[in-house]
């Protein structure tokens, strides 16, 4: 098993020294390169209940496990539902991980949580052993384009989501699209329905995520007036709403276990039959969903229906984080500027200063935190000219959002008056939440970490969530050892 020690491993190759405590920890098994196209890989069982048993996939992310939900399917009883996955789309390298397996994941003999790994590594996992193969590189088609509707981006990531959008924009296709928050998920479903025959007819917006559960099956399905308390009028739900159109499943992880089994009815029978209603209707809708969640390893760990699973994503898009497309940041800070200047006639820009800083800071995931920085700084900037101090990064707590929560006394005044400062009451519901919550997590976790002297054990154990997802939370909020680190490397490059 390793741990955090910075000795170099055997083999001479120095472990990544991003932890905060001692524990498993990432681990380098070779110096990471650089891949920005996807390869095709072989997956083969070379020991244990499949031995023989072989996959060639080319998908930037790939899953081993019992569910039939994985690329390679197993049939070894001490192997996890969702064990482990292998991520080719990483620009520093090919990245193994095991999804909080049972049994663990292990690479030549070491277990490991996440590790980079090339082509003729041994895997194990429970009885099975699995040989890690490239197959062919392939050319991974790009746009021509630097944006699809209004989804902009220049980089080679972004392009490569752009050349599957334009192919699957025109089809009745459902698409499942991941990415973490703000990186334009609910973007590309908006886009993917302007861009198809259904243009003209409703795009209908789901967020399974705020749906109250006793409200979440007439949502979906409609209700007839007096079929429960409340029921005042009759009413139809989303599918018949989006009618010839697109119906957008926003945070779709979250649509509770027992609805699941109703909404795929739906989109198998193409009707829905409004509840306390015996009379069935048609519908024709595209369905497309989205989720911040990792949907595989939530159907590995039974919290999504397997069925459910394959019948909206027959085609997958993952957003990559903007830290991993450093190259349309700006692209994305002026695009945000032009559209300040069409609504406010005033076209501020951004001086070299503070360029530099927009592409020293790790942005986490999340094009909307850019974008409100941005649209921040540029109600801010003096003779039209966006200066770092403006864009209030690398001092989050001089935001006014922050500034509520940043004392004790200002903290008492706001559980006493509820009041937030105007600013976040000009923005959307979704932005200020998001500013909010953003705020609401660093000061959280600065606090614990200060008090368990940034051991992410004790941490995770006095916050009540595992030591993975605390790691995971404090990555996208750039409070992590690793994430400072990198931004300083990239910075030097
Ligand atoms: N590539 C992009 N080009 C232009 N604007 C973008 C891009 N990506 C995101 N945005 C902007 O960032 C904000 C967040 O995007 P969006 O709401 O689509 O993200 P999301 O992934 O659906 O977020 P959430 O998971 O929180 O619902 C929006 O204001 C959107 O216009």
């Amino acid at each position: 098993m390793s741990n955090s020690t910075k000795e170099p491993l055997s083999n001479g190759v120095p472990q990544i020294d991003d932890d905060l405590d001692p524990g498993m920890t990432t681990t380098f098994f070779s110096a990471p390169h650089r891949h920005t196209q996807l390869r095709r890989v072989m997956l083969r069982v070379t020991a244990g209940p499949d031995q023989g048993a072989q996959i060639q996939v080319a998908r930037p992310r790939i899953t081993v496990g019992r569910s039939a939900v994985n690329d390679l399917v197993l049939t070894d009883t001490s192997v996890s539902g969702t064990h482990l996955q292998i991520t080719l789309g990483d620009k520093r390298g090919i990245v193994l991980r095991d999804l909080e397996s049972t049994n663990g994941t292990l690479l030549q003999g070491l277990r490991v949580r996440e590790a980079y790994i090339e082509p003729g590594a041994t895997i194990s996992l429970g009885k099975t052993d699995i040989l890690f193969l490239s197959a062919d590189e392939i050319e991974v088609p790009l746009s021509g384009q630097d944006h699809f509707g209004a989804l902009w981006g220049a980089s080679p990531a972004m392009r490569e989501v752009f050349a599957i959008l334009e192919k699957v924009a025109p089809t009745d296709m459902s698409v499942m699209i991941g990415g973490q928050t703000g990186t334009g998920k609910e973007l590309v479903a908006r886009a993917l329905h302007d861009e198809s025959s259904r243009a003209e007819a409703p795009f209908v917006v789901l967020d399974c995520g705020s749906l109250p559960r006793e409200l979440a099956e007439a949502a979906i399905l409609g209700h007839k007036k007096g079929s429960f308390t409340g029921a005042i009028g009759d009413r139809p739900g989303a599918f018949e709403e989006a009618d010839g159109g697109t119906l957008f499943l926003d945070e779709v992880g979250e649509l509770p276990l027992d609805l699941q089994p109703k909404l795929l009815r739906v989109l198998d029978r193409r009707e829905v039959q409004r509840i306390g209603e015996s009379q069935v209707r048609k519908v024709n809708v595209r369905v497309v969903a989205a989720t911040h969640r990792d949907l595989r390893q939530m159907v590995g760990q039974g919290q999504f229906r397997e069925d459910l699973y394959f019948r909206l994503s027959v085609m997958t898009v993952d957003l990559p984080p903007l830290r991993d497309r450093a190259d349309d940041i700006l692209l994305l800070a002026n695009k945000f500027l032009e559209d300040f200047a069409r609504v406010h006639g005033r076209a501020p820009q951004l001086n070299d200063d503070a360029k530099a800083i927009l592409l020293d800071e790790p942005w986490p995931g999340n094009v909307r935190q850019l974008k409100n920085a941005i649209e921040r700084a540029a109600h801010l900037s003096h003779n039209l000219v966006i200066e770092p101090a403006d864009l209030h990064l690398g001092r989050r707590e001089g935001r006014p959002a922050a500034k509520k929560f940043g004392s004790e006394d200002e903290a008492a005044a706001s559980q006493t008056d509820g009041e937030l400062p105007e600013e976040i009451y000009a923005m959307p519901f979704k932005e200020a939440k998001s500013v909010i919550v953003d705020d609401f997590e660093r000061a959280y976790f600065k606090r614990l970490l200060a008090k368990t002297d940034n051991n992410l054990s004790r941490a995770s154990a006095e916050a009540g969530i595992t030591r993975y997802y605390l790691r995971e939370l404090l990555k996208r909020l750039g409070m992590h050892k690793s994430s400072k680190k990198k931004a300083a490397t990239e910075k030097s490059e």
